[in-house]
């Protein structure tokens, strides 16, 4: 394996245009994952400067590439936020440091340009099909007329590039990323920008920076264009992470996707008493796999329980997987066929319930 000195003198190589120094003396190394034959980490550099750093990135992936044993790299180039007031470490915790770790509501100044709606796809459960109904419900909105991007913010497993047969580093242009087109959708993916097992180490404020940067520097929509639907394909589950992720995001509404058993079911509970605590509705809950193995039911009468609307629910079919495993969403490459149908169910129930 590498040696993690070697990685950070070849990063001090490599200059800060800035300041001029090494880039790890000048601190912009963040998150630096050595391992293997790989190494990868976060280039966090100031607001409105991606893309002066763009080559700063490009010339630290090559400096990477060069050591000896290391095979795979890759640099995530992102833009820090408003800079976080420090809490002041004290012996005991006063009743604003207390206040200041509880959720709060998602900071309205990270809102992507020309986007009207920004909604999450959630689920408390890894391998529910929260991406199979990310990808197949934006593909069914997209059917109604309506303008649909998704962003793959699965720090844990990014399958949109996968689902949707799409591949290779998006395109700067005027300083912002250009989405992949795919299906009649917008399409942008941590998977795109960055090695999938790479992400998976990310903590909360890494995974979130990333992820604004992919909300914000995205070109979703343009003054005469903007995009009516920017779907979020979050990361599973209900732990740190995702309450960064949703306390960061300006979200509208949240779905979330679960399958029948009463233990994915527990879980859906959590990821929406997670929304109700930051104060995102949530839209409503889709019963995935319903059916023969898994039952059925339970979504509809989970969603009674929890006061919000059942969507619908889809079955458990090996087309829906095969489509995702070739690369092309059901909805978009069946458009007739019965989980098309489904979907569309799904899609305007969603329409509904936000008055579009
Ligand atoms: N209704 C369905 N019928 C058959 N296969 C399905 C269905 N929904 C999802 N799948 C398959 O199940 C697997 C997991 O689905 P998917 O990746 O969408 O789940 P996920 O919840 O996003 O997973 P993760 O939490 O790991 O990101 C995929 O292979 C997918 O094709």
């Amino acid at each position: 394996m590498p040696d993690r000195s070697a990685v950070l003198a070849a990063l001090d190589a490599v200059f800060d245009p800035k300041s001029g120094q090494g880039l790890a003396a000048a601190g912009l190394v963040q998150g630096l994952v050595v391992s293997e034959d790989r190494a990868g980490f976060v280039l966090e550099v100031a607001a409105g400067d991606t893309a002066r750093y763009a080559p700063v990135r490009d010339a630290a992936e090559a400096a990477l590439k060069a050591i000896p044993g290391i095979a795979r790299v890759s640099v995530v180039l992102t833009a820090e936020t408003a800079p976080a007031a420090k809490p002041a470490r004290t012996a005991s915790l006063s009743p604003q440091a207390v206040d200041q770790t509880r959720p709060k509501a998602p900071v309205p100044t990270d809102r992507p340009a020309h986007v009207r709606r920004v909604l999450a796809i959630a689920s408390g459960k890894g391998g529910v099909g929260k991406s199979t109904v990310s990808v197949n419900l934006a593909a069914a909105l997209a059917a109604r007329g309506l303008s649909v991007g998704i962003l793959d913010a699965d720090v844990y497993g990014p399958s949109l590039p996968t689902m949707t047969g799409v591949s290779g580093k998006p395109e700067y242009r005027d300083g912002m990323m250009q989405p992949h087109l795919a299906h009649g959708l917008k399409l942008m993916s941590v998977g795109l920008l960055t090695a999938a097992s790479d992400a998976m180490v990310w903590r909360g404020p890494m995974a979130s920076q990333a992820i604004t940067q992919m909300l914000t520097q995205t070109r979703w929509g343009t003054e005469d264009q903007p995009l009516d639907i920017l779907v979020v394909d979050l990361p599973p589950g209900t732990g740190d992470v995702q309450l960064t992720l949703i306390q960061k995001t300006p979200l509208d509404g949240a779905v979330i996707v679960s399958t029948p058993q009463e233990v994915a079911l527990a879980d859906a509970r959590r990821a929406h008493a997670l929304f109700q605590k930051v104060g995102v509705p949530t839209l409503g809950l889709v019963e995935n796999m319903s059916g023969d193995v898994f039952g059925r039911g339970g979504g509809a009468a989970e969603a009674e329980r929890l006061g919000v609307p059942f969507l619908g629910d889809l079955p458990l079919v090996a087309a829906l997987r095969h489509a995702g495993d070739a690369g092309a969403p059901l909805v978009a490459s069946n458009p007739d066929g019965d989980i098309a149908r489904r979907f569309a169910v799904v899609a305007a129930r969603m329409a509904d319930v936000l008055g579009i």
